[in-house]
């Protein structure tokens, strides 16, 4: 395994493994800063060093300028010594000055880079997380929602964390300094303007309580208008044959007002932090002019320090600043942060097993659903299956039907494992579903669904999904066998056309034979099919079936069937009642049509022509 991919994996554990409801944004911060020792230290020396260089440089003015204007004896008794002072002064400030702008260029490129390899960590490792959770997870979720979270959080955290850093560690060193040199120069002069700016910054830290609170609130309701957009691109067709173009246009006014509103209060808070700012410098300088003033009558010297005292809270002051920066800074990130989190803590109901699965050598002979009962986790009351028990002998044709939502597609999940059985078990060649190896188990079962799932990319990359060693020639081959080939051939770029998102150029019946060239590519051993019903006319449905026939060719089929020519031949129905009743017939079709019962009821009322 590579470094880059064992820095991954340990980011990806910690967040993973993290046990506390909520992550904010410092201990993301304190994570990502634990799993790379090495450049978070890097990152701290070089902020620490620009900090005390820029303290030094008001420090070591302060001392010339004092020579220069009330060391009164010096310079009219020995010229020659304030020359010298003068030109030590230029020699170290030239040092400062390389020495700091190396500094500054080695930190700011080391930031930019540490900032776009954190983006890409965060994104890979939110995105594995993605892959690792089951079906259900998704059921409840916006895509638009989780795309918010792979694409505008982690860049977030990842621009916010190098930004903050420097901020961060800067703002109290530079504070600190500038406090004591002020002190140095004159106490009461120091205490008078320190009081003034501590006064300010405790005026900030209550205007800005509720910011973070103010920043995940509006960052909710972006990722929920998110949401809505990507589920509107989604329904286009809908919009377009439903001729509701006008009332979406005035939907999505309105899906933006909750937006607007809650960022008034944003906006609020942030021009009020800006205005205490602007107005913090002038009220520093006007109580420090008082109390110089004031204080001239005993001490007459506190005048002449005004200017030393000025130049050291140009350098406090600046910390201030950056202090505004800090807070929406952290509101932003840690509500990011916490969105993160939210991800990688949830963890999948079940485990795919990839390293400690059982793994079969053998031809998979049979496949057993004993006593199966199951539920939705979404909908754990409603039991979907009901006690079923059933055997798939190896090559033998089997096919589900029953009413809509008689749990027929439930099967084929099942059999996929995109859920488990409530309780039961399905047993393969006798092991448990739930403890083989489920890629390896995957790579010998093919699913033909209802909706075929075309990826954005060219046919030969389409065919060959899940079957990533095979050779183009043996993509040519499968889908000349899925009646293809004249279809690719005559397109612009043949096999190197790409089919768009989702397969818009294809046909409802040119998709499934695209997936079928898919099956026929892979050595497959099972098939699910969970027919189209209404993607296809019945042309295209028995031209499709033809291919099917061939692709079921001494596999273990199991039919999700809505249509008669399908069920005709197979090895055994299974019939299912309505509202999870469970299995109340099977047979085969010559039998099941003769006697009385619920298949004959579905046969003469059409529901399977
Ligand atoms: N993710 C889910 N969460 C909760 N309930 C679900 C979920 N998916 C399906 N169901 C419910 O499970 C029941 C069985 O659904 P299933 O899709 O298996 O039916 P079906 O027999 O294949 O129907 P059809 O012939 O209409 O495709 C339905 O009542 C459905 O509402």
């Amino acid at each position: 395994m590579s470094k880059h991919y064992k820095y991954n994996a340990n980011l990806e554990n910690v967040l993973s493994n993290y046990n506390k409801e909520r992550m904010g944004f410092f201990k993301l911060l304190y994570t990502v800063g634990k799993t790379n020792k090495k450049v978070a230290s890097l990152v701290i020396i070089t902020i620490v060093a620009q900090a005390l260089l820029v303290s030094i440089v008001p420090i070591l003015t302060n001392i010339v300028i004092q020579q220069a204007l009330f060391d009164n004896q010096s310079r009219q008794s020995a010229g020659q010594d304030y020359g010298q002072v003068w030109y030590v002064w230029i020699i170290i400030m030239t040092l400062v000055v390389i020495l700091l702008s190396s500094i500054v260029f080695f930190k700011d490129w080391l930031f930019s880079i540490i900032t776009s390899r954190l983006e890409v960590k965060f994104k890979i490792a939110i995105l594995r997380k993605l892959f690792e959770q089951d079906i259900s997870y998704y059921s409840d979720k916006k895509i638009g929602e989780i795309m918010t979270k792979v694409l505008y959080d982690t860049s977030n955290v990842s621009n916010e964390i190098s930004g903050l850093l420097n901020s961060l560690i800067q703002a109290p060193m530079v504070l600190i300094l500038g406090t004591v040199s002020l002190f140095i120069i004159s106490p009461h002069l120091a205490t008078a303007a320190l009081v003034t700016v501590y006064s300010m910054v405790l005026i900030l830290v209550f205007v800005v309580k509720n910011y973070r609170k103010n920043h995940l609130q509006l960052r909710n309701i972006m990722s929920s208008i998110n949401g809505i957009t990507a589920d509107k691109i989604n329904s286009i067709r809908l919009i377009k044959s439903s001729g509701t173009r006008e009332y979406e246009n005035k939907e999505i006014e309105k899906i933006y007002e909750p937006y607007l509103k809650q960022y008034k209060p944003v906006a609020l808070k942030g021009a009020a932090l800006s205005t205490i700012l602007i107005a913090s410098d002038v009220i520093v300088a006007m109580v420090v002019v008082i109390v110089a003033v004031l204080i001239s009558r005993q001490d007459s010297e506190s005048f002449a320090k005004l200017v030393p005292i000025t130049a050291g809270l140009t350098a406090l002051t600046r910390p201030l600043w950056q202090v505004s920066g800090i807070i929406p800074a952290i509101s932003r990130a840690s509500a990011s942060a916490e969105k993160i989190y939210g991800v990688m803590k949830s963890k999948p109901l079940f485990l795919e097993h990839e390293h400690d699965g059982i793994i079969i050598n053998e031809d998979i002979k049979r496949i057993e659903l004993k006593n199966i009962v199951f539920s939705y986790p979404e909908q754990p009351s409603k039991t979907i299956l009901q006690n079923m028990n059933i055997t798939f002998e190896k090559g033998k044709s089997y096919a589900f039907v029953g009413e809509t939502g008689a749990g027929k597609t439930t099967i084929s999940k099942l059999l996929l494992r995109f859920y488990e059985p409530s309780s039961g078990e399905i047993l393969i060649n006798g092991h448990n579903l739930n403890k083989l190896n489920l890629p390896v188990y995957l790579q010998r079962v093919g699913y033909v669904e209802q909706e075929p799932q075309i990826i954005f990319g060219n046919v030969f990359e389409n065919v060959k999904y899940g079957a990533f060693d095979k050779t183009d020639s043996q993509v040519i081959r499968a889908c000349k066998k899925a009646k293809l080939h004249e279809l690719i051939s005559n397109m612009p770029d043949g096999y190197n056309t790409i089919l768009g998102e989702r397969g818009f150029i294809l046909s409802g019946g040119q998709k499934q034979r695209l997936i079928i060239a898919r099956m026929f590519l892979k050595d497959l051993e099972i098939l699910v099919m969970d027919e189209a019903t209404s993607a296809l006319d019945n042309i295209v449905e028995k031209e499709i079936q033809v291919s099917l026939n061939e692709l079921m060719v001494n596999k273990t089929t199991v039919v999700i069937a809505h249509r008669l020519s399908t069920i005709k031949h197979v090895d055994e129905i299974i019939v299912l009642g309505a509202n999870g009743a469970g299995i109340v017939q099977r047979g085969t079709f010559e039998n099941l049509k003769k006697i009385e019962g619920h298949f004959k009821k579905l046969y003469e009322a059409g529901m399977l022509e």
